[in-house]
């Protein structure tokens, strides 16, 4: 326990019984140690304290009293022995009395305990990787050594006389009695012919004793010979005979070229110890880090380091100061003073723990180069969309999930890294919940999502051209449309019904409600947001949907190879909760899908390399980012799941729109008027305005559609509307009043009502002669 100040007066003051009764006095939290010590006796006095307080919180934050707040004894004591009786300036012990505090006892505190079992016991994906891997060894080795029996035959040919000649020359050598012949030449050597005689005798003995035996074996090995030779079976006599060739083979063997190969190299799994760890940490260049290696002391480890999926995982808790982030941003030279690949290093903070809680996994292979994992609905199972499905897997390879109801997703990279792939995933998903509307637009045309084409509500796939935007464009207003009829729909439910005034599983249940589960999917949607004509529009459309869809249970999924501010507009990537960035070039690409400082923070999607194809930084699916590979679904894998994805709508009753064979009635174009956006922006009260005014008006409303308009293009443009520009007296473009060409409210009204009537007209009139 460490005081600031202290009575300078309290010399022999520090007995055991006068520093207990001080902490009695901080019972209430509150203790009060006058200022100006004696530095010895604050010496000792420490130690006494310091007994007693050694296993709590060490750090004291001292506070100095006022002599006019000393006044109010409820918290602070006075020095009572100060010269002039005046109050000096005292200080508040703020460090909790031992079990003072509840939260200080041990059956309080979150300790974190290990788990009972071991993974492999506990978890199934793990438990089934280890019993698939013991099935594979097991094939894999009689392949291989099936194989080569006509070169183990071989060899045993080879040697087998030789390892006849060895087992002759091993049995004369024991007749004989070879074994104690240097001990009679040692006793020739030394002339010593007592020893030798009596060496002699032994051996003749032993070798008698041994002619004997070899004779009694003899007779029944000759015999069953016989036997085998000319009465056994011939399976028999060939399975005996193969025996004792075998047999001679292995002893006419040598070491170094055994007669059986190696069907399996073992690769020796590279170690992770707590030396290389700190080793590591103290050559990133960090000063705190520095210090606490040369100090010895800062970096911890709460857990031993130990196996976890195919790598190891080291918790280390960091100097004081030190960040996991500050780790993540080195992660490069993380690796390199692990000496293991990039992809093998993953530092990441711990959500549960504090800042300075480091969990480096060191996985044994890069992760781009580990199997890719099957999708656990590749072959069965059913989605709800209200649930989270399986997305991905992490550097562990244990499976990564999302929720993307009530959320929106926005899938970025450099082309080529596997967006597409990442959005079949959840679009497969999608597709296997038989309630979701699916409206699905490939932009880029190569069909990557043609297979959705049996499920999906609304599709089109081309190469972002005027069809393809067309369509795209409608059914953007399509779902737009949608939000107004489902929050009206929601708001006539009961009231206990939309407890939350969302779309809730019960209420999307009812279909005849028109709340079910939307999804609209968007691949390579830069080309619709760069667009001149429609890009406006989109963004508009797309900023409303990512908005309010979510609550009304429609989900807004876009995936681009060019995430920047032209091509993505920033209010809609701000938006997206849900962002998964793969391998992209730059921090504003990054940044632009992961949010804003996600690449200050350690997040680089930058530093993915080549080969990390689906392989990218997710965020917003969980409390953490994580770092994940989407399940890998080819062409036609994805065909078999979207049959049974069929399968369950049409037992479902919910084949719709293009699934059913309908066409959308797509309109070219973008979906306004000039008479309403005109309308729109003459100011209340305002009768008439000049052409020009309207023109820029016009272009601040929709400067993708009207920049560069004149007062002769209006006039051109209104002509067919049936509103003619006349001279009328109004304010012009510099505040002044003048006569010119422009606009008429009068007319305006008129010609919105001719139009209007006209529309209602020509539609009812197709609906008749259709
Ligand atoms: N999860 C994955 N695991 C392994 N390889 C993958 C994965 N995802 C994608 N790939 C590989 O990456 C290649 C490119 O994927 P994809 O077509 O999804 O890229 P893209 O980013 O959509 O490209 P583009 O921008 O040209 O459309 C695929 O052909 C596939 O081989």
């Amino acid at each position: 326990m460490r005081f600031i100040g202290r009575n300078n007066h309290d010399d022999n003051d520090h007995s055991g019984d006068q520093a207990d009764d001080r902490d009695d006095a901080g019972q209430a939290m509150g203790e009060v140690v006058p200022l100006h010590r004696d530095p010895v006796t604050d010496d000792q006095d420490n130690e006494n304290q310091d007994s007693q307080a050694a296993p709590r919180v060490q750090d004291v934050i001292a506070r100095e009293v006022p002599a006019a707040e000393s006044a109010a004894p409820a918290d602070y004591d006075l020095d009572p022995d100060s010269d002039d009786g005046e109050p000096v300036a005292a200080v508040l012990r703020v460090d909790p009395v031992p079990g003072s505090v509840p939260g200080l006892f041990p059956w309080d505190r979150t300790d974190e305990r290990r788990e009972v079992l071991p993974l492999w016991l506990t978890d199934a994906t793990t438990r089934k990787a280890a019993v698939v891997w013991a099935g594979d060894m097991v094939k894999h080795k009689a392949k291989f050594h099936a194989a080569r029996t006509p070169l183990y035959a071989g060899r045993v040919a080879v040697r087998v006389p030789r390892g006849g000649v060895r087992v002759m020359r091993d049995y004369t050598r024991w007749v004989s009695d070879a074994e104690t012949r240097p001990l009679r030449l040692e006793a020739v050597r030394k002339a010593d012919a007592l020893e030798h005689m009596k060496l002699a005798q032994k051996t003749a003995d032993r070798q008698k004793a041994r002619l004997a035996i070899s004779g009694a074996v003899a007779v029944p090995v000759l015999a069953g010979l016989a036997v085998v030779v000319f009465a056994a079976p011939v399976p028999v006599a060939v399975l005996l005979a193969i025996g004792a060739a075998s047999w001679l083979g292995v002893r006419g063997g040598t070491e170094d070229k055994p007669l059986i190969g190696r069907a399996v190299v073992t690769g020796k799994v590279p170690e992770l110890t707590s030396d290389m760890v700190i080793r590591a940490l103290g050559s990133l260049n960090n000063s705190l880090i520095n210090n606490a290696v040369k100090s010895g002391r800062g970096i911890t480890f709460p857990n031993p380091i130990h196996r976890d999926g195919p790598g190891w995982r080291a918790d280390i808790d960091l100097p004081y100061g030190v960040t996991a982030n500050d780790i993540m941003d080195k992660r490069k030279g993380l690796a390199s003073a692990l000496r293991r690949p990039l992809g093998c290093v993953w530092p990441e903070p711990d959500p549960d723990q504090h800042e300075g809680r480091l969990v480096l996994w060191v996985g044994d292979k890069d992760m781009a180069k580990s199997p890719a994992t099957p999708w656990p609905l590749a072959t069965k199972g059913k989605v709800s969309m209200f649930e989270a499905f399986a997305f991905a897997t992490d550097q562990r390879g244990r499976m990564v999930t999302l929720l993307l109801m009530f959320g929106n997703m926005l899938i970025g990279a450099m082309p080529r890294f596997g967006k597409t792939f990442a959005l079949r995933v959840v679009l497969l998903a999608a597709a296997l919940d038989p309630t979701v509307e699916m409206y699905v637009y490939e932009l880029k045309g190569t069909g990557d999502l043609d297979s959705l084409e049996q499920v999906a509500h609304r599709f089109h796939s081309g190469p972002g051209d005027d069809p393809a935007l067309n369509a795209t464009m409608a059914g953007l207003r399509e779902v737009h449309a949608e939000l107004e009829t489902r929050a009206h729909a929601l708001k006539r439910l009961p009231v206990d019904l939309r407890k939350e005034n969302k779309v809730t599983p019960e209420i999307a249940a009812k279909r005849s409600w028109g709340l079910y589960p939307i999804v609209v999917a968007i691949d390579e949607c830069q080309e619709l947001f760069s667009d001149k004509t429609h890009g406006g529009e989109a963004e508009e459309l797309c900023l409303a949907i990512i908005k309010r869809g979510p609550a009304l249970g429609i989900m807004l999924v876009l995936a681009t190879q060019r995430p920047d501010s032209d091509s993505l507009p920033t209010g809609v990537s701000a938006n997206a909760g849900i962002r998964l960035c793969l391998r992209v070039m730059g921090q504003t690409e990054n940044d632009m899908v992961l949010g804003t400082s996600s690449y200050k923070n350690g997040l680089r999607a930058t530093e993915f390399s080549l080969k990390d194809k689906g392989i990218g930084i997710l965020k917003g699916h969980a409390d953490a980012h994580q770092t994940v590979r989407s399940y890998y679904i080819d062409g036609p894998q994805a065909e078999q799941i979207v049959k049974r994805a069929r399968a369950l709508r049409e037992a479902a009753g919910t084949i719709t729109g293009h699934a059913a064979g309908e066409t959308p009635d797509v309109k070219a174009g973008p979906q306004f008027s000039l008479l309403d956006d005109i309308a729109a922006v003459m100011a209340p009260g305002e009768e008439q305005v000049h052409s020009e005014v309207i023109c820029d008006r016009l272009e601040e409303l929709r400067a993708d559609v009207y920049k560069g308009w004149d007062a002769t293009g209006l006039a051109n443009a209104l002509k067919p509307l049936k509103l003619k520009t006349d001279q009328v007296w109004a304010a012009g473009t510099d505040g002044k009043n003048a006569n010119r060409r422009g606009i008429k409210r009068a007319d305006l009204t008129k010609a919105r009502a001719t139009n209007t009537n006209t529309k209602r007209d020509d539609s009812e009139g197709g609906e008749a002669t259709g």
